[in-house]
């Protein structure tokens, strides 16, 4: 595998992306699941964003034409809330919004599976999952992976993603130790983070409503954007494990870290690397 290290030519556009979100504060619709609303609403208020959990496919006419970019995760979904999702999708990329698809333990049954397909050919412009969560929607099979955790390191899933990256037409995001990014041609990996992050339920969950908040500032830029959101939010995760005692006090910190952002440390930190 080919690594080129070009830390100069993307850590000014870290930055700049960051910024960007803290003036602009971009409203982010979350349909999201019960365990992460908590932390991808911390996660996003932190970085300067507005989330909004706004679920109910009654409201989703009225609410979705004002939001500057959606998240879509499944990862408790039921029958009542894919109605939700494919309205709320559908509207996005209809009115040009960027959204997000995670398909958030998609192995887990037939049911999720499919829906996870129905919901990519509603055109998100960035699918974010682990390795086992790429390998899964890329390959249209389950595979052996049930839960929400990756039994797949994400260098793995680097052909999965690229594939994905072809037949969607999205960006596709594997999160892990190396956070991969591709457009299908070209594949960037993001050496940030740290391995407790793991720990934490719905890190991956919350760094896919980040990748919606940058990409509400630079639409037309989604695989430079998504490069952008996980640096940052690996950056947040270096310095916060450095002051946790475990896996609890790092989820504080992460968010502390995330707000207290500088532009000399992220300049410092921005670990990109070219990978293909
Ligand atoms: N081994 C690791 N080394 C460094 N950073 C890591 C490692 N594992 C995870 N991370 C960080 O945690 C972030 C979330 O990745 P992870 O793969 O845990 O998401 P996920 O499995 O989708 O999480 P969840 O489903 O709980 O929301 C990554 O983007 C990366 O910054
Ligand atoms: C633990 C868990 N179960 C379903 S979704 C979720 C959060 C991490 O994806
Ligand atoms: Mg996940």
């Amino acid at each position: 595998m080919e690594s080129k290290s070009e830390p100069n030519e993307w850590s000014s556009g870290v930055w700049a992306h960051l910024t960007a979100v803290r003036q602009r504060s971009p409203l982010v619709q979350c349909i999201t699941n019960f365990v992460s609303m908590d932390l991808v609403a911390n996660t996003l208020l932190s970085a300067g964003a507005s989330p909004a959990m706004v679920h109910s496919v009654v409201e989703i006419p009225d609410f979705t034409p004002h939001i500057q970019a959606l998240c879509v995760n499944v990862g408790t979904l039921t029958p009542n809330w894919l109605p939700s999702m494919k309205a709320a999708a559908e509207l996005a990329s209809n009115l040009g919004k960027p959204w997000v698809l995670d398909p958030a333990a998609v192995s887990c049954s037939g049911f999720r599976l499919k829906a996870c397909l129905e919901l990519v050919e509603l055109k998100p412009t960035v699918i974010k999952g682990n390795g086992s969560e790429i390998i899964a929607l890329s390959s249209a099979s389950p595979g052996q992976t049930k839960g929400a955790d990756s039994s797949h390191e994400s260098t793995d899933a680097i052909e999965a993603a690229k594939s994905l990256a072809e037949s969607s037409g999205a960006i596709v995001a594997v999160s892990g130790a190396v956070d991969i990014v591709t457009d299908g041609k070209k594949v960037i990996g993001v050496h940030n983070g740290t391995k407790m992050m793991q720990k934490i339920t719905a890190t991956g969950c919350s760094l896919a409503g980040l990748i919606a908040a940058f990409l509400a500032i630079d639409p037309l830029r989604a695989l430079e954007a998504t490069v952008s959101a996980m640096s940052v939010f690996g950056i947040a995760g270096e310095l916060g494990v450095a002051m946790a005692k475990g896996p609890g006090s790092l989820r504080m910190h992460l968010i502390d870290s995330l707000y207290g952002l500088d532009e000399t440390t992220v300049l410092n930190l921005v670990n990109i690397t070219r990978l293909g």
